[in-house]
């Protein structure tokens, strides 16, 4: 039986225009939470994801492969690859929207290695909203914005209220959050 592709975005999604406040091109996007593991700094092992806005509703993220990160000998882990571009759409979903939203769904291609010390330079994209959901998707290159895509990656994120982290998160991780003060700031569309 011959699999037919999905158009993408899916018919009835509109174009999203990114929010009126949100970080304008060659804005850094930081650190979301110290403890996370695509971007927090506070774990040696994680990703160390940097982001940047580049333009419209694009995110140019960057990740350096370590030993941490290894599947096979000397090349990364394909869930860790997923790890890296769930973060990196997450963050333009977020960041760009404005809105909270949770990975409903995560779309991987892996098309190249991708050895140790090389850079994953990741260009993510918001590419519609249908209702809550939120289409978003990004490739990834070996060493240059340029190089070759080694990861591909689709992703569906659904607009979620605060209670989605106040009932299911731990209160004290929480309470870290809101001291480090990012990202939920008065200019973020918080219900949905
Ligand atoms: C103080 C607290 C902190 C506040 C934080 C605020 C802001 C965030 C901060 C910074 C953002 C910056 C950076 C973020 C960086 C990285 C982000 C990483 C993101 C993650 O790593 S996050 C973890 C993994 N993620 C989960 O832990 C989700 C678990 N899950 C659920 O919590 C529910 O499952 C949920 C909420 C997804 C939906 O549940 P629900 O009950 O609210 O809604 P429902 O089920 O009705 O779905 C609504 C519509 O989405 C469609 N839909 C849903 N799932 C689908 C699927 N898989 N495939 C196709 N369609 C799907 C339905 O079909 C329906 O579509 P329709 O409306 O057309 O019927």
């Amino acid at each position: 039986m011959t699999k037919q592709a999905q158009p993408w975005p899916p018919a009835g999604a509109e174009p999203a225009p990114a929010h009126p406040k949100a970080p304008g091109p060659g804005s850094e996007l930081g650190v979301h939470f110290t403890e996370c593991f695509g971007c927090g700094d506070e774990l040696e092992g994680g990703l160390h994801l940097r982001s940047t806005v580049a333009d419209g509703l694009t995110v140019r993220s960057r990740f350096t492969v370590t030993k941490n990160h290894q599947g096979a000998p000397g090349l990364a882990h394909g869930g860790l690859l997923a790890c890296a571009f769930d973060e990196a759409l997450g963050t333009t979903v977020g960041n760009l929207l404005r809105r909270p939203a949770v990975t409903g769904r995560l779309e991987t291609d892996f098309r190249r290695p991708v050895p140790v010390g090389s850079t994953l330079h990741i260009e993510a994209r918001v590419d519609g909203v249908g209702g809550r959901k939120i289409y978003a998707s990004a490739d990834g290159r070996l060493d240059a914005e340029d190089g070759p895509v080694a990861v591909r990656a689709r992703g569906l994120f659904v607009m979620v209220g605060l209670e989605h982290f106040t009932s299911h998160g731990d209160p004290d991780a929480i309470e870290k959050f809101r001291e480090q003060g990012r990202p939920v700031r008065e200019d973020w569309d918080i219900n949905p």
